[in-house]
This record gives C-alpha cells, structure tokens and sequence, in this order.
C-alpha cells in the first residue's frame, strides 16, 4: 500500500498522520468504471476537536510570522506541488473522472494558480493604512475552517489554504468524501514544504458529521464553504450561534447573453465550451444561452456541432475527450432533468438521455442541447452540472437581461460579442463576475457571486483580504 493509500484512511492533526477517533472506512467510487477506486475514512466531531486544538496551538507562533517568511513558506509550496501533478492527476481521474490529461493541466493547474495569485497579492499587501485620524491594519483572523467540493477540488482548496496561510491563519480542511485523494497528496506537499505543525490540518468526512462540526465548532472563527447552496445554507445556520465569518462560494446557473450582431462561429466556441469542460461540472458554466430570435437557427447549428464534436470517454486515457460526472446520483438528477426538458416541451437538438454509444457502464452523459427552452422549464432553472447547454431566444437587449437575471443565482455570466457593446450590457447583469468572449474570469479577478450564490471573495487580493480582520487604532499619531 502507497504512503497515500495509507494516509487516505488517516487525518493530518498537529504535523503527523493520525487515526481517527471512531471514524468508519468509505469507498469512494470511480464514475467511469462503478468500482472502488479508494477508500478514505470519515472522521468525526472528535477529530475536529483535536484538529482545531492543535490549529489554536499553532496559531500562536504562525500568526507572528513577517510576510518574507510567508513569502517563502508558499513559494516552497508551490515547487513541491510540482513534484506531485502526475499523482494529483491519477488521484482525480480515478475519484471524479476528471480525464487524466485535463485533470494533469487544467485541474492541477487551477490549484498553482490559486497559490501564484495570492503570492503577488502578499507582495504588496498593504497591512496598514491611514484612514482620516484613524490607523486600519490587517490581522489574521484565527483558526479558519474550510469545507470544499469535488468539482475543481484542488482548485477550491488552493483558494482557501494560500490566502489562510498569507494572512497568518491556521485552519482545518474538510474536503469533499466524494474525491479525498488529492486533499492527501496536498495535505503531503504541505508537510513536504514545511508548513509547521498544526498550521495546517486535514480531517476527512461528511457533511452532516465533519461539516458540521467545522461549521458549529466554537473554536474556529471563519469557516470558508464552496459547494451547493443548499449545504451552504446548513453551514450558515451551524454557524450562526458563534458568530463566525461565514464565506459562501455556491451553486450557479449562468447565462451568456450573444449580442445580437455577434459573429456566432467566433464567439460561441470560446463561450459555449465552459458547458463541456469537466463535463460541464463547473459553477460558472454558462448553461443559459440566449440568443436573438432571427439568429435562432444559426446558433444552433454552431452550438450542436460542438456538443456532436465532444468525444466522451475513459478519464484514465490521455485525450482531449470528457470523462463521465462524479457520481450515481448526479447521472440520475441529470437523466431527470434531460427527461423533464423534454416533457416540458423543449427542442432536443442532440444527445439525450441514457448512456453514450461507446461506454456500457459508469455515469457518462451524452452531450446535450436544447433549444426552444423557456425560463420557466425546470433545465432553465435548476443547476443541472453536465454537459447540458440550453439555447433560449429573446427579442430585444432588454429581454435578454431580464431573462438573464431572473435566476436565484448570480455568480457569472457571460456576454459575447463586441466588447464595446458588451460593456454596457455588463453593468445591468447581476452577478459577481461578467465574462466577455470567455467563460470564466480573467486571472486575479475577484471570484464569487451575487444572491443565493455566496458571500465574499476569492483569489488574489480580494480573497486575501476576506481572510482577514480588520481593526482600527484611533488616538494614535499618524
Ligand atoms: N461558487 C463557487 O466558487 C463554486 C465552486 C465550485 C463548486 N460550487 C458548487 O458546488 C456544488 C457541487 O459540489 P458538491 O456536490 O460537492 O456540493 P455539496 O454542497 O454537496 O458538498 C460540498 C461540501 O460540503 C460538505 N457538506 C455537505 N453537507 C454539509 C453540511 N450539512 N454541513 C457542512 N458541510 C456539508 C460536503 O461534504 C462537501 O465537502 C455545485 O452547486 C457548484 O455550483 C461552487
């Protein structure tokens, strides 16, 4: 059995690798093959409690530490992820079906971008201004708990843990049971790197036990959530009796408003595309494509090439193909809301519902689009997280922004065509983040959502400074 394997049935507390307190064995299944491809433990509410002990510990010393330290501390970090992008890649492909080629460069490479942002934003973190007579400085807030999901899983960790560790914060890590591998080989870079003792630490679990303890625990005083917002609302409420931070990162259901005279074989493929990378497993995916009645069929015909292109196939193969989604559960809500589409009377212009004809097993997804969908059909409403694009049709600019923010969600969206006419689309959007031309956000920006898709900022300066308290010294000299 490798170190990892073991480690996987282990947590990480105060620097070593430990057995938990009454924690059960779980096999985490691989989506494309519907056998064990791992087993971790779920730890409990005792484990917690040794973890935050030992974060407190830390937190002593690692709070006082000067930026050039912290400085090094994430540049070591970052050669030592390096070392293990292969193992990181093998360790997703096979728990959440991320391709392996995809998951070595896109996936990987999300979680050094996550450290490389926040290192340029320590450089030059002002931790102290002048405020009129009043003195504002920048602490670390204490002991940070954070709970992540599967999806971009070394992503959202790598956007909590740097930005915790510049700040001066020591934390608990709970990541997603449904993909714990790649937290054990982090966690491993971590102790590699030096991070010191009990700064860092890794429980594994479940929502309802670990989360929850995280989330009520008394000790931490931040607790930083990515996942759906319905999980995100029982962290809030878990939260709630010892007023602590609470940072959401959660669900979405994007729009990409194509400007009426946007040159559809241009600016469709660079947006389109974030409804098929990770098979379509992203909060940003841009699924609500609107477009203006008389380009209807132009559109389409763009846009069923491109999902009738998409190979899918096994994530353990190099390729530029999709792998299957996470797990039994998703495939079925997905089938369902394939099949609901269709009831409600929506256009199905290819893919549909049941297994691609190259696979006779795992939780694969053809490749979906939908026209003639309208905003009151449930695939334009819930997050349907597949490969799933849904082609709506407005008459004027107006209607398109209507349509666009009448989502209880507003984390992204996208508007594609000339950026000049797309400026003056953007500030009417309700959403954390527009997107021009391209499906995600620009490196460094601000990530996070409006409205029932979060509260607060990650990424560069922005997510340093959440990660942080605020206090303001009066009466003093300037
Ligand atoms: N806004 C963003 O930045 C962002 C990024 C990635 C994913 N997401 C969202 O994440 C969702 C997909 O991820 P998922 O299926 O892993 O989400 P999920 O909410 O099921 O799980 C996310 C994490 O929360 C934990 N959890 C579940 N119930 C909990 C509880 N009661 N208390 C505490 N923790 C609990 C899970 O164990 C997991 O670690 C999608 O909705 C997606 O849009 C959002």
């Amino acid at each position: 059995m490798s170190d990892t394997e073991t480690h996987l049935k282990q947590n990480y507390i105060g620097g070593k690798w430990v057995d938990s307190k009454g924690g059960k064995l779980h096999d985490v299944i691989n989506p494309a093959t519907e056998e064990a491809a791992s087993t971790v433990v779920l730890g409990t509410a005792a484990d917690v409690d040794d973890a935050v002990a030992a974060a407190k510990e830390a937190y002593k010393t690692y709070s006082q530490t000067t930026r050039e330290e912290r400085l090094a501390l994430l540049g070591r970090i970052v050669e030592e992820y390096k070392k293990r992008g292969a193992d990181l890649a093998k360790s997703m492909a096979a728990e959440m079906g991320a391709p392996v080629s995809f998951a070595g460069t896109a996936q990987v490479g999300a979680g050094i971008g996550g450290f490389l942002g926040t290192i340029e934003a320590l450089k030059n973190f002002e931790f102290s201004e002048q405020h009129g007579a009043n003195k504002v400085v920048y602490e670390p807030i204490g002991v940070v708990g954070m709970i992540t999901p599967w999806n971009w899983p070394l992503n959202q960790i790598a956007l909590k843990v740097a930005p915790a560790l510049a700040a001066g914060n020591t934390m608990v890590l709970k990541p997603s049971e449904e993909c714990p591998g790649n937290a054990v080989i982090f966690a491993e870079i971590l102790d590699a790197a030096g991070v010191p003792p009990g700064v860092f630490n890794l429980v594994q679990g479940d929502g309802p036990t670990v989360g929850n303890a995280i989330s009520a625990h008394p000790g931490i005083e931040m607790v930083s959530f990515t996942g759906s917002t319905r999980a995100g609302i029982l962290v809030a409420k878990a939260a709630a009796d010892t007023v602590k931070r609470v940072h959401q990162e959660l669900g979405g259901k994007s729009p990409n408003i194509v400007l009426p005279d946007a040159d559809l074989a241009q600016v469709l493929p660079p947006t389109v595309q974030g409804v098929l990378v990770n098979t379509g497993q992203s909060c940003i995916a841009p699924t609500r494509i609107l477009v203006h009645k008389d380009r209807k069929e132009e559109a389409v015909g763009v846009i069923k090439a491109m999902f009738d292109g998409t190979q899918v196939g096994d994530p353990a193969q190099e390729g530029g193909h999709i792998g299957p989604v996470v797990n039994k559960a998703q495939f079925e809500k997905i089938q369902g809301l394939i099949q609901s589409a269709i009831d409600e009377g929506a256009t199905l212009e290819t893919g549909g519902t049941g297994l691609p004809a190259n696979v006779n097993r795992g939780y694969f997804i053809k490749p979906t689009v939908f026209s003639g969908v309208t905003p009151d059909m449930r695939i334009a409403k819930e997050e349907v997280f597949g490969p799933v694009a849904t082609i709506m049709e407005y008459s004027s600019l107006d209607e398109a922004v209507d349509i666009a923010n009448d989502t209880e969600y507003g984390l992204s969206a996208v508007v594609s065509g000339d950026p000049s006419k797309a400026a003056e689309v953007a500030p009417k959007l309700r959403a954390g983040m527009v997107a021009v031309n391209a499906w995600g956000p620009g490196p460094g920006a601000p990530f996070g959502g409006y409205k029932a898709s979060g509260n607060g900022r990650e990424g560069g300066l922005f997510g340093l400074k959440d990660f942080m308290e605020v206090k303001a010294i009066s009466g003093i000299p300037a």
